[in-house]
């Protein structure tokens, strides 16, 4: 065993552990990373981008069948599967090299393809290296939670790490699971002419606000997704055949189970460092360092929310920590959240129902409905809405519904982790026609009660228009 020593050791080149390694390399640390499996972890390989990929084949699929509105005749879309799956793993492939062994060689890390695990609290193995570092960065990420539903392990069935490689269209699909992966494959699956039942145990999309999460919902049985909520399944049998615990039966011809995630801590051997772990993952501290004080846990594995550009925004605490030495401390209220069925859902801070519970009488609520964006009637996307819930003039939360509802949150990320206030949404001026003036709009509703349902200032106006030469 050949023994190695280097300022920062990552453990997982995903989208946390590939950021700390370029960011702390290029500073001029001493970096080694460790990759047991694929670089770019799930993100690029299993997660985000085929996902993602997917979903625009499905998107082209779907424009076919709903041209006639436009005046363009409509037409079946002859769906090829299998060459939709070759467009996912093309697109995996352009990325790819971005996230490669050769360019983070480029930077200076050695990457070392292997498993890490624990010896001590300050030591790390991984294939013939014993490693010492000065601080350890775990960024293990997570993997498919499957559930021990009796049956389910003596039956054939996908997840997400499997469901790319399948090159034979389903030709009913079983979904277990109506949280965001199980809706987006859901609606996918369904435009590219699968039928798709979604098995979900409590309710479909349950983390969001339940108006929006129903307006996605509608468009999703509208295109003729089975969605069967409150159904846990209670058993799985050849077929397969699901059984939920009312007693109801579901056939079809696949399975993807999709029903969480779980913290990918088996290789790591966390006990013998020091690392406390919980259900949810890795312990971590508002400076993500775990028990051990040398050693932080970003993105999936840390236990809170799973998204990588929360992986991208921790790593750069703890370049901040680890390689500068600088005080740095994670937040979570403008970090952002969007599913991207069609119309897609987007999120920040706290829905309606939670900011109502924190803030009671002093919340406002101002919305504005999309069918009032010129833009979007001009596309005939004209369902949706915005909500912002405010608090003596900052938003703590944003909920949007409709088209391109994940590009329009961003702006409220500005917002929130400045402390921006409603005026400052309300400054800003967006060409015309565009989506982005519905950010402007719903500031606009927030002010208008103040400035058009105002006695006082009613008042003050007609007395100004009296003295005005
Ligand atoms: C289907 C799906 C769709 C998604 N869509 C989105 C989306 O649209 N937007 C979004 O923001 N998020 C999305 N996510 C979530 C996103 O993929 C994750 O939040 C993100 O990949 C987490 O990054 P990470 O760095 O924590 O972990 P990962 O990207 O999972 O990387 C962890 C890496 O560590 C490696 N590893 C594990 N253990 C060890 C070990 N002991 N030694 C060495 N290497 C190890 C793994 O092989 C892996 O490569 C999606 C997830 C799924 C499953
Ligand atoms: N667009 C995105 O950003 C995106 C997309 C996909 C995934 N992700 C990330 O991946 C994570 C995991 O997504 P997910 O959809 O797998 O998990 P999830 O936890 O969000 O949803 C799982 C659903 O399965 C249901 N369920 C659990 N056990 C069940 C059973 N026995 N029978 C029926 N239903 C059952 C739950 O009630 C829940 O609604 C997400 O939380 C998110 O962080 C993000």
């Amino acid at each position: 065993m050949q023994a190695l020593t280097c300022d920062i050791l990552v453990i997982g080149a995903g989208s946390g552990g590939l950021s700390v390694a370029a960011g702390a390399a290029q500073m001029g640390a001493d970096v080694i990373l460790l990759e047991g499996h694929e670089m770019g972890g799930d993100c690029l390989n299993y997660g985000c981008v085929p996902s993602k990929a997917l979903i625009a084949a499905a998107t082209r699929a779907q424009a076919m069948r709903g041209a006639a509105p436009y005046g363009i005749a409509p037409v079946e879309p002859q769906v090829d599967y299998a060459a939709a799956k070759d467009h996912v793993a093309e697109v995996i492939a352009q990325i790819a090299p971005v996230d490669s062994q050769e360019r983070f060689e480029s930077f200076g890390v050695r990457v070392i393809r292997a498993w890490g695990r624990f010896v001590s609290e300050t030591e790390v193995e991984a294939g013939d290296y014993r490693i010492t570092a000065r601080r350890v960065v775990v960024a293990t990420g997570s993997s498919p939670l499957v559930p021990p539903i009796p049956g389910l392990d003596a039956v054939p069935y996908l997840t997400n790490e499997t469901l790319w490689s399948l090159k034979v269209r389903p030709s009913h699909l079983l979904i277990i699971g109506g949280g965001p992966i199980g809706m987006e494959m859901a609606q996918a699956h369904a435009r590219l002419g699968c039928r798709v039942t979604v098995i979900e145990g409590a309710r479909a999309l349950g983390r969001d606000d339940p108006e929006a999460a129903a307006l996605v919902l509608a468009r999703l049985k509208a295109e003729g997704v089975e969605v069967v909520e409150g159904a846990q399944v209670v058993s799985v049998g050849a077929g397969p055949r699901i059984t939920v615990a009312d007693g109801r039966v579901f056939d079809g011809s696949h399975l993807l189970v999709a029903v969480g995630r779980r913290a990918s801590v088996d290789w790591l051997n966390p006990d013998a460092a020091g690392i406390a772990v919980t259900k949810a993952g890795i312990k971590v501290d508002a400076r993500l360092k775990t028990s051990n004080r040398r050693v932080y846990a970003i993105g999936d594995v840390a236990g809170g929310m799973q998204f990588t550009h929360l992986a991208g925004y921790h790593a750069g605490i703890v370049v901040r920590s680890a390689v500068l030495g600088l005080p740095a401390k994670a937040r979570t209220e403008h970090i952002p959240r969007a599913t991207y069925t069609h119309p897609e859902l987007a999120q920040i801070g706290l829905t309606e129902a939670e900011a109502r519970a924190a803030h009671g009488a002093r919340l406002a609520v101002a919305r504005f409905d999309f069918h009032h964006n010129d833009r979007l009637l001009t596309e005939r996307h004209g369902a949706g809405f915005i909500k912002a819930m405010v608090v003596r003039g900052r938003p703590v939360g944003v909920t949007i519904v409709g088209a391109q509802a994940g590009e329009l949150v961003a702006l409220w990320s500005l917002v929130m982790a400045n402390g921006l206030k409603m005026s400052a949404v309300s400054a800003m001026v967006s060409p015309y026609p565009t989506v982005s003036e519905i950010n402007k709009r719903v500031a606009g509703a927030y002010f208008t009660p103040k400035l058009f349902e105002n006695d006082t200032l009613k008042a003050v106006v007609r007395l100004i228009q009296r003295w005005m030469p």
